[in-house]
């Protein structure tokens, strides 16, 4: 049997529950401890292991405030990376149905015209009566044509299952983006690097280039008790490399030190942080996609 491997963003006003069913649909021992980091990329909330698919869920801060009137602009913006992803699924709530916020979700949707999958999960059904979740589920299908509609409760575990294995099956064929060995560490990799790039973003401010990622390579335990991260900082072209260097190499050095200190704390040992920078110049083509997700895209992984 063929894997499947894709990324889902899960959309919806806050509140909504999107937290309890990311952890209900991945689980403890994969899940991502979210790092307050601001970024307006979308990020790695967690990766779910289903029969023969691996599902990446993907987050978008700071997407679709309610009450605010969405621009054109801010619609654009606010889809950053959930527009790349495979499927995404809105999330609303049972008890409180079709509200300002979420039609602006969905107009915000339609403007993105139909090239997309998207579903709807509603959620908190423990608290509404059948005959409202009939009534909810009509009138979200005339608003927009969603191509699956699920009833769940992510706090009770209703239909958690259920949604979870329809993502797998409908996600695209393809190999894992982290084999299952990696699986293990990936949340620490993935929290040590988003460290490392919330260090340069603060530094660099608008500077900073667009394409960039940071990728944990490699990650030692060693005997003292202390751990060794080496970490590359791909750029897309040469210039940007520079900027990441900084006069004498005083912006990486600053980065650093101030990425290793907050490491130590996070960690509560002594770490040895080495970092790279490294022209990634081809990787437009065969990455954006993944580097769009904040992913740590590897090279032959794909
Ligand atoms: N009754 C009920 N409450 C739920 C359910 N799912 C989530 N909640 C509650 O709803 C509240 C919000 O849940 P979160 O998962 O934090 O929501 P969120 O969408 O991640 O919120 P933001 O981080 O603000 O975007 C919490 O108090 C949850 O306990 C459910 O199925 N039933």
């Amino acid at each position: 049997m063929s894997t499947r491997c894709g990324f889902v963003a899960l959309i919806g006003e806050p509140n909504a529950g999107k937290s309890t069913l990311l952890n209900a649909m991945v689980g403890a021992k994969v899940s991502i401890v979210t790092h307050k980091v601001q970024t307006t990329r979308a990020r790695i909330r967690g990766v779910a292991l289903e029969g023969e698919s691996q599902i990446v869920f993907v987050d978008t801060p700071g997407l679709f405030r309610p009450r605010r009137r969405l621009d054109r602009a801010m619609v654009a913006a606010a889809w950053g990376g959930a527009a790349d992803a495979d499927i995404v699924v809105l999330l609303i709530e049972a008890h409180r149905g079709l509200t300002e916020g979420v039609k602006a979700i969905l107009e915000a949707l339609k403007e993105r015209g139909s090239g997309q999958t998207v579903a709807l999960a509603i959620n908190k059904i423990d608290r509404v009566k059948s005959e409202t979740l009939l009534a909810l589920t009509k009138e979200m299908n005339e608003a927009y044509p969603f191509v699956e509609t699920y009833l769940i409760s992510a706090e009770k575990g209703y239909g958690v299952d259920d949604l979870r294995e329809w993502l797998a099956g409908a996600l695209p064929e393809g190999p894992w983006l982290y084999p299952e060995d990696q699986l293990s560490d990936l949340p620490m990799r993935m929290i040590a690097a988003e460290m490392t790039r919330e260090k340069l973003t603060l530094r660099l401010h608008q500077e900073l280039p667009y394409q960039l990622t940071v990728e944990t390579e490699n990650w030692e335990e060693r005997k003292d008790g202390s751990a060794r991260i080496d970490q590359v900082i791909y750029v897309a072209r040469d210039g940007h490399k520079g900027i990441v260097l900084g006069k004498g190499g005083e912006t990486i050095k600053a980065v650093s030190q101030a990425a290793r200190a907050e490491l130590e704390e996070f960690l509560d040992r002594k770490v040895h942080l080495f970092l790279q920078v490294k022209v990634r110049p081809n990787w437009l083509e065969e990455a954006e996609r993944y580097s769009e997700m904040g992913l740590d895209f590897k090279d032959g992984n794909s």
